[in-house]
């Protein structure tokens, strides 16, 4: 079954039609690249499949978007934001928060555990999965905005690996991370994916290239073309993803 996938799925802002009615099928245990110029509507689809778009009261959607088989529609909306975590481009822990409740807030607030022993086992769980816990163990009380910038998004990861989602959405997740930081982060993205699915935003077809197995090419709302990331960065099918990859679109 697929992790996620879109039916006819259309998006406005206003009168504005951003997603045009893309379909879209993404596996399990992959990590899913969306790239395509700036403004084409990668976060807004992205925003879709966690019902966070509707946070938005100028967004409409049209279509449907199914996790596991099931409308997203047709379930409680904190349950899948539970299952499905975001990552987003500028790290945004809560800064006056330890690193400890950082993690521990949506773990209470969605009544995962049941005694402080396990709360604090499924914290060390988090911050191990996002590679951040042997540089953290021993300040978990030091506020986030302690942190380094690499550092406060892997703490993002953690805080949402905590809830243990089947897919996390990660939306230009290293744009703002010097280079070593960045790369722990791709590194992550590959010991991840082999327990949730990926799905990555990207205006960068290198890091499309380094991180994923399929890859979906998105211009002005549309869905040109999607398949391994292999096959379409070596034989794109569309000229306009020849184009995108060669550099020679905006
Ligand atoms: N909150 C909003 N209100 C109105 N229009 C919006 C809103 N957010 C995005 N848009 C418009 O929707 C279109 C798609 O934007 P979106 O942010 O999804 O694209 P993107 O591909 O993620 O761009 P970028 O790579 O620059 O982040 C753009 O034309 C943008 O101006």
């Amino acid at each position: 079954m697929n992790a996620i996938e879109t039916v006819n799925l259309r998006v406005w802002y206003g009168n504005n039609e951003v997603i045009k009615g893309v379909d879209l099928l993404i596996p399990q245990n992959v990590c899913f690249a969306i790239m395509g110029p700036s403004g084409c509507g990668k976060s807004t689809l992205l925003r879709t499949f966690n019902r966070l778009l509707e946070l938005n009261e100028i967004a409409r959607v049209e279509g449907d978007v199914k996790l596991f088989g099931r409308s997203v529609y047709k379930m409680n909306a904190v349950e899948v934001r539970r299952r499905v975590g975001m990552v987003f481009q500028i790290p945004n822990p809560f800064p006056h928060m330890s690193i400890y409740d950082n993690v521990a807030l949506g773990v209470k607030y969605n009544k995962l555990v049941k005694s402080k022993k396990e709360l604090d086992e499924v914290v060390e769980w988090a911050l191990k999965k996002a590679a951040l816990w042997d540089e953290v163990k021993d300040r978990l009380k030091d506020k986030a905005s302690q942190l380094s910038g690499g550092q406060m998004q892997r703490l993002c990861i953690a805080r949402a690996l905590a809830l243990k989602p089947d897919v996390l959405l990660m939306d230009e997740p290293t744009a703002n991370l010097d280079p070593v930081s960045a790369s722990k982060v791709e590194e992550l993205i590959y010991e991840l994916k082999k327990e949730l699915t990926i799905v990555i935003v990207t205006h960068s077809p290198a890091q499309a290239s380094r991180v994923s197995d399929y890859v979906a090419f998105l211009y002005m709302g549309k869905l040109i073309e999607i398949g391994k990331t292999e096959e379409v960065f070596e034989n794109p099918k569309n000229e306009l993803t020849e184009r995108y990859l060669t550099g020679r679109m905006g």
